[in-house]
């Protein structure tokens, strides 16, 4: 399906969250951009195991520049089991097509190795010349069932509880793989823990959706209370709003 243009304010409006904007900074960690899209009660998706749609067309094309911006996009594998994503990138700047090269390099979070590239949406992108195959990270390569040959697995240090350390796991991807820069789509597990890492992510970008998604669906709600933001800005689209933020270490 193909996106709906660019809105002629979004890059402006984007630039201080993205990557290029601290291009120069020297630093160990890649630039971490948290990004996903909720509804007006908070909610990422109608139900566990659910797809929905929140985006307008024009905050969905919004998220494709966003992806075009990034060298890699992570997602718990929570996303992947349930929503079976491409996470390539439709857009392209004006009189360039979109193409394998411009895609991020999509960076499964699945400690057990549950999810499976075999069969999946981003098996087929990668097969039309469309999306590149993932990076899988998991906690034991001795314990993964079904190795595929095109994706690649990286194990990454865990605590008793299995649990990744996000500032390790992102030193880890850019010095294993070059990552310069990360996008972050979710799911609401890795989302809730992200949010209270300001030493982590670099920048947050919020899509609301003027919608409701009721009291069964996905809730994003950081398990540590209060979180402060600042350099907050907001976009107003036909539908949907957008914030800009950084997250506050105060
Ligand atoms: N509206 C939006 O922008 C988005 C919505 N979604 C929705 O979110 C839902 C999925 O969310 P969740 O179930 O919370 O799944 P999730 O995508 O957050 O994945 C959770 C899994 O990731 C792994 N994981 C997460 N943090 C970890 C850590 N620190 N160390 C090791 N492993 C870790 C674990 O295996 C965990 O079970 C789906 O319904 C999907 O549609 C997902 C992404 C964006
Ligand atoms: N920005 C945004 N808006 C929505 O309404 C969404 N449901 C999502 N979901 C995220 O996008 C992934 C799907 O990607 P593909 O279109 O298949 O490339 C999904 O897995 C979520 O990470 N995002």
């Amino acid at each position: 399906m193909s996106l709906v243009p660019l809105k002629d304010d979004l890059p402006s409006f984007l630039y201080q969250y993205l990557p290029a904007a601290a291009a120069g900074n020297a630093s160990q960690k890649p630039f971490v951009t948290l990004t996903y899209a909720q509804s007006l009660d908070s909610r990422i998706s109608k139900g566990k195991g659910l797809r929905t749609t929140i985006s307008h067309p024009e905050t969905k094309t919004m998220t494709h520049y966003l992806r075009y911006k990034h060298d890699a996009i992570m997602i718990g594998c929570g996303t992947a089991l349930a929503d079976d994503p491409g996470l390539n990138c439709k857009w392209a700047p004006a009189g360039k097509t979109s193409s394998t090269s411009s895609s991020p390099r999509p960076v499964i979070i699945d400690p057990q190795g549950k999810w499976d590239f075999e069969g999946s949406k981003m098996q087929q992108l990668f097969r039309e010349d469309a999306g590149k195959p993932p990076v899988i990270v998991v906690r034991d390569l001795g314990s993964i069932l079904k190795r595929h040959p095109d994706a690649t697995y990286v194990s990454a240090p865990s605590s008793p509880a299995g649990r990744f350390d996000w500032l390790t796991l992102m030193l880890l991807l850019k010095s294993e793989f070059g990552f310069e820069s990360i996008m972050v789509e979710g799911g609401a597990l890795v989302i809730n823990q992200l949010l209270s890492r300001p030493d982590v992510v670099d920048s947050l970008i919020v899509t609301v959706g003027a919608k409701y998604l009721g009291s069964e669906g996905v809730e994003v709600s950081p398990p540590v209370g209060e979180v402060n933001l600042r350099n907050v800005q907001w976009w107003r689209g036909t539908v949907d709003t957008v914030m800009g933020a950084k997250l506050d270490s105060r």
